[in-house]
């Protein structure tokens, strides 16, 4: 099933005039709304543009009317094990707050809590129709992406850190917030008392285009939680609010809000590249360009999405509803597989009894499709499911997940733990469901058994804990010592490297403190690394995004001017139709690349390889050299085992970012594109990172002498 994308139009507000109306739905022969939006051609306003939605809610809709209409049948498919994601999308002011939160009033409420007061009905029809066999567990999280960075709206304000909550991808895929509280909600009220508190912590201000204005990105995540007898199913409702996109030049933002909206307008526009990457079918996804698109993870989760589309109905928005109609209207290709999450069995304590049978048991993997770490914790705690906040679960998928049989399979339900001594499996190996996880082993395992299946009692002799910890305490410290002895002695370094070094150590160091400029050179690099593709209007998007950060720079304001007059005249010289205006950018990015070949000197002098970006930030750097990276990127999940050289090196390459990447020596567009390529390929194996220079090395296409270049590079960019 695809994403399922409607727009809703909003009324007007105080003081907007009838007259200023471009936006409306089409109807069809008998009056009746279509499915259709139109809206004027903004360079001839006799034509007029339609985009065909799954719905399309005018004006007068009621809050109660989308809801009823677009999230309450998926309620039923929550229960049954589909997660379910909604999201509000469309530029500043145009109503995703209202729709997704609404007002106080009973009639003014919005998607959310009406979605909860549905899921607490739902649970106690369930309950009361089970006889109490049936119990259902609701436990929220919520959190919000300010400025790229993750902050617990759950958690007081005062308790959070400047860097917020990292992300963490595990090993089966699922990505995490780690260190993300959740609470368990026991009804309505609970439910209104803890959303309300929460949103006062949810960073909102006052701009030019609304008063209100999210600032931030707010996720809310509803996990619920079924048990019946032993077994336990989860599933998980997750409704975002995203932040709007602004147009600098009407929001009159001052240096605070622009820094924001440079940051809300930069993920957004990384969505709409995931949207258009995914609808292309490409094999790369930008998702992990922003924390957002990472959580998000449009097509990539099982379930139900429906994209909300917010517009204002009004003039003074044209272009900017013109850019959230493209990017919407592509959503609707993306497709999400519609399925349930999978049967989970919470294992029994495992006994030797079960070595002699004859049956060899699996290794240990890792949880698969277990939304929770904690899952095992909640399916024992029978009495008390929700006495114990969870501390760390899944959000969202970061990758592909593997290929979903045909037949839905029945929703993460965990067996709980029960008296009986034996697995499924120990006692009848057919009974065993095809994919089991383990969410939580009530007795830690013996290291040994860690590491593989356990030995049949007739080929070894039993061994005790503490001898098993002896030996393993043993080899690991002759391992230690012997690593110690074949380590090379420190290389010497020459006076004028380690000068060079001083200077990089200093201004990594400035760069931490001065967080926002190396955010504007981030976005300087991705204007030249699109400027380089021959995508000029995104490479246009990411000039105009750093401008906050460069405020008033003539050379920037210069090349902005530039690279607009060479569009223009390269539209007239194609003779586009006004019908390409609008602010599709990727849609002329692609016309521009069939256009003409990626060259670093295709259009004026300026735009040439050496061309400076970093200069904006008054450093003067020396023309023709690679930029430095200003941010040590750090793939959270990865084992990294060299030293501290080249940890800076793997980082970099870790982090799949292509403009950093690229900011190695000896790494062009093709080659840092073929790398980010082989992680994804990785990541569907093991943990998805390269974890020495040596690995690095045999990377195919890639050389030694390209790592020792690159390596060479970072020594001496300075
Ligand atoms: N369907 C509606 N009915 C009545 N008022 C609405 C509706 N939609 C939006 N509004 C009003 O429009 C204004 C802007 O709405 P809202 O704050 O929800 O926009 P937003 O898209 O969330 O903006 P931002 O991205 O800046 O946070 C608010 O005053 C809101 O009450």
């Amino acid at each position: 099933m695809s994403v399922r994308v409607v727009a809703r139009i909003r009324p007007l507000l105080d003081k907007e005039l009838d007259k200023d109306v471009i936006v409306h739905p089409a109807s069809n022969d008998d009056g009746r709304t279509s499915n259709v939006v139109k809206i004027p051609n903004p360079k001839n306003e006799s034509e007029e543009f339609s985009f065909t939605f799954n719905s399309v809610y005018e004006q007068a809709t009621s809050q109660e009317q989308l809801f009823t209409a677009e999230v309450a049948p998926h309620i039923k498919s929550l229960f049954q094990g589909l997660d379910v994601t909604i999201f509000a999308y469309g530029v500043t002011g145009t109503g995703k707050t209202h729709t997704m939160r609404g007002g106080l009033k009973l009639a003014d409420r919005g998607v959310i809590p009406r979605l909860l007061s549905g899921v607490f009905r739902r649970a106690k029809k369930i309950t009361k129709d089970s006889d109490g066999e049936t119990s259902v567990a609701v436990a929220l999280s919520y959190y919000e992406i300010y400025n790229d960075k993750v902050f617990d709206l759950l958690e007081p304000p005062e308790k959070r850190t400047p860097s917020g909550l990292p992300l963490r991808a595990e090993a089966n895929g699922r990505t995490v917030v780690a260190g993300l509280s959740e609470r368990p909600c026991q009804d309505v009220r609970d439910f209104e008392r803890l959303y309300i508190e929460a949103n006062n912590n949810r960073i909102t201000a006052a701009t030019k285009l609304n008063a209100h204005s999210s600032r931030s990105h707010a996720i809310l995540r509803v996990k619920l939680t079924q048990i019946t007898g032993d077994m336990v199913r989860e599933s998980t409702a997750s409704a975002i609010d995203l932040a709007g996109s602004e147009d600098n030049r009407r929001t009159e933002n001052d240096k605070e809000r622009l820094v924001e909206s440079a940051a809300i307008n930069k993920s957004l526009f990384v969505l709409s590249q995931c949207i258009d990457a995914i609808s292309r079918g490409d094999r790369r996804i930008p998702f992990r360009e922003s924390k957002m698109t990472r959580i998000l993870s449009l097509g990539q989760n099982n379930g139900i999405t429906i994209m909300i589309l917010n517009l204002a109905p009004i003039r003074s928005y044209h272009l900017d509803t013109l850019s959230s109609l493209n990017v919407s209207s592509r959503a609707k290709r993306i497709e999400v597989r519609e399925i349930e999450n999978e049967v989970v069995f919470k294992q029994p304590p495992r006994t030797n009894s079960g070595s002699g049978s004859g049956i060899t048991r699996q290794p240990l993997r890792p949880l698969a499709n277990a939304h929770n770490i904690h899952s095992g914790a909640a399916a024992a705690a029978k009495d008390k499911p929700s006495d114990r906040p969870v501390k760390a679960f899944s959000v969202y998928t970061d990758r592909l997940k593997p290929i979903p049989t045909s037949r839905p399979v029945a929703n993460t339900t965990i067996k709980r733990t029960s008296p009986a001594p034996k697995r499924p499996s120990e006692s009848d190996p057919s009974s065993r469901p095809a994919k089991i996880t383990r969410p939580e082993l009530p007795r830690p395992a013996p290291v040994s058994r860690l590491a593989k299946p356990a030995p049949a009692p007739a080929m070894l002799p039993p061994m005790s804990a503490d001898q098993i910890e002896a030996m393993v305490e043993k080899k690991v410290s002759e391992i230690l010592a012997s690593r110690t002895q074949a380590a090379p002695p420190p290389p010497e370094i020459n006076d004028a490297v380690q000068k060079r070094l001083d200077a990089l150590e200093k201004r990594i160091e400035d760069g931490r403190h001065d967080e926002s400029r190396s955010e504007g050179l981030r976005f300087l690099l991705m204007a030249r690394q699109h400027k380089e593709r021959g995508e000029d209007a995104s490479a246009l998007k990411m000039y105009e995004m750093a401008l906050p950060y460069f405020p008033g720079q003539a050379r920037l304001l210069g090349k902005i001017d530039k690279l607009k007059a060479k569009m223009d005249a390269d539209r007239e010289g194609r003779g586009v139709s006004p019908g390409e205006m609008g602010d599709n950018l990727d849609e002329r990015s692609a016309t521009e690349k069939t256009q003409k070949k990626p060259s670093r000197q295709t259009d004026d002098d300026d735009y040439t390889a050496d061309d400076d970006d970093e200069s904006f930030m008054g450093k003067g750097r020396k023309k023709g050299k690679k930029p430095k990276a200003m941010k040590v990127y750090r793939a959270e999940s990865c084992a990294i085992e060299d030293g501290a050289s080249s940890q800076e090196l793997l980082d970099i390459v870790n982090s799949r970012d292509l403009a950093m990447i690229m900011t190695l020596q000896g790494f062009g567009p093709k080659k840092a594109r073929d790398l980010v390529d082989y992680l994804e390929q990785i990541s569907e194996e093991g943990d998805g990172c390269i974890n020495s220079l040596a690995q690095l090395r045999a990377v195919p296409g890639m050389g030694g002498r390209t790592v020792d270049r690159a390596y060479e590079g970072l020594l001496t960019a300075f």
